[in-house]
């Protein structure tokens, strides 16, 4: 889009932002510690790099077969470069245990060491931005009942302590190098098709498990712990043992962060509407946006009422500090670098949009009880010129504006995703 155009809608915009008490500069400033993690398993259906086929399992699905998936460490880092360069500000990358750099040494995931993911330290010492990490606890032989950190089996149990206890000594180095804190995202599918009988075991078991594979304590400028919660995955439709009751208190009472995944709660339940509940009780957070439809589907994230509420409730509040947000959905069935810019680009918009809102005009209407008024505010507020001050924002952070990132993307599956 011609900039000049961007610049006389947005002196405008400006004007129209400042007559109901909004400085659009000063939101455009906000937006730097907007710090979005990149979650790398959408160049590749959540694949990973330990076998070329590997299949996904644990309750969770990426349908489709667009062509242009990454498939070597290589393809990976060219596909994120890529999205780098058409988001505005400043992501991380949110790598998952099975992209280690496995090319000369095969190891099993209780066999992983810093060395593996040294590569990717550096490539993100390269790009300038932080790493998060991820225990993966799924499409493993040893998952294949159902069960990981909670199991019956013993031997299973101590194997997923054992990847537990390395992803964390993994992050906390990441973490130590690059100089800001690696979150470490512990993620189980454990759960049963049909009613159970003993719930209390296995949450005994995970409890116990939990307890060992985090009993060695990181500084929290290097790592931090999160758990991730879920209601439900296909084929875990009666009970899933880390449910939200659980890791809520869990994280509570040990002083972590409690992974709050929009996709993983009942649908007419809504994560924004947790944030503050929880920071009451826990200092950080970790979000996973995404976009569950009818089901955790994992959808590309869009700017719908929900991701809008997240963000409005982080940004009302001044959480950024104590919300990390990242992101997690995996569409196969476009392209994948425009599945994951799309869906970037949305959530930061939601950002946006709450960073431009008269917020403490807003609280005063509604402590005068003046109801009426602020649902009439909320609804003019959402049709204000919010895409004058997106457009002015991309400019001044020198990536493409409206609609110009889908033909650098078109542009990018012919040069290169068709290639491979
Ligand atoms: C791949 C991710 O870790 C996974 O999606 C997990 O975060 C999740 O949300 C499972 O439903
Ligand atoms: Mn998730």
């Amino acid at each position: 889009m011609m900039s000049e155009l961007i610049k006389k809608a947005y002196e405008i915009a400006k004007e129209q932002y400042a007559a109901i008490g909004v400085d659009t500069e000063e939101a455009i400033a906000k937006m730097k510690d907007v710090n979005i993690s990149l979650h790398c398993w959408q160049t590749d259906d959540v694949g990973g790099f330990e076998t070329a086929d590997g299949e996904l399992s644990g309750g969770i699905q990426a349908t489709g077969n667009y062509p242009g998936k990454a498939t070597t460490i290589e393809q990976m880092r060219t596909d994120l470069e890529k999205v780098l360069t058409l988001l505005p500000g400043k992501q991380r990358l949110n790598l998952h245990a099975i992209y280690g750099d496995f090319q000369s040494e095969k190891v099993d995931r209780d066999e992983i060491e810093v060395k593996h993911f040294q590569s990717w330290i550096d490539w993100c010492k390269a790009q300038g931005i932080g790493m998060d990490f991820n225990a993966t606890c799924f499409s493993h032989d040893r998952a294949a009942d159902g069960f990981t950190l909670s199991s019956k089996n013993e031997e299973n149990r101590k194997f997923w302590v054992e990847h537990v206890k390395r992803c964390r000594a993994i992050s906390a180095e990441a973490g130590k190098q690059l100089g800001t804190p690696c979150v470490h995202n512990t993620w189980i599918p454990d759960g049963t098709k049909d009613t159970p009988i003993d719930r209390n075991g296995y949450r005994a078991n995970l409890k116990k498990s939990l307890d060992e594979a985090m009993a060695t304590e990181y500084p929290k400028e290097h790592m931090k712990d999160a758990v991730e919660s879920k209601l439900f995955g296909i084929g875990v439709e009666s009970m899933t043992v880390g449910s939200h009751d659980f890791y809520l208190g869990y994280a509570i009472k040990n002083d972590k962060l409690i992974c709050l995944d929009n996709g993983h709660f009942h649908p007419t339940e809504q994560v924004g509407d947790k944030i503050s509940a929880v920071l009451q009780f826990v200092d950080e957070i970790l979000l996973h946006v995404t976009r569950p439809v009818r089901w955790d589907s994992d959808h590309v994230v869009t700017l719908n009422e929900d991701v809008q509420l997240i963000a409005s409730e982080i940004m009302r509040n001044n959480f950024l500090d104590r919300v990390n947000i990242g992101l997690d959905f995996f569409d196969a069935s476009i392209n994948r670098i425009g599945a994951y810019v799309t869906g970037t680009r949305a959530a930061q918009k939601a950002f946006l949009i709450a960073a431009l809102e008269p917020t403490k005009a807003l609280v005063a209407i509604e402590e005068a009880g003046k109801n009426f008024e602020r649902l009439a505010m909320l609804e003019e507020l959402k049709t204000m010129p919010f895409s004058a001050v997106w457009d002015y924002y991309c400019l001044q952070e020198g990536v493409p504006t409206g609609m110009d990132y889908i033909g650098k993307i078109q542009q990018y599956e012919k040069d290169v995703l068709l290639k491979r």
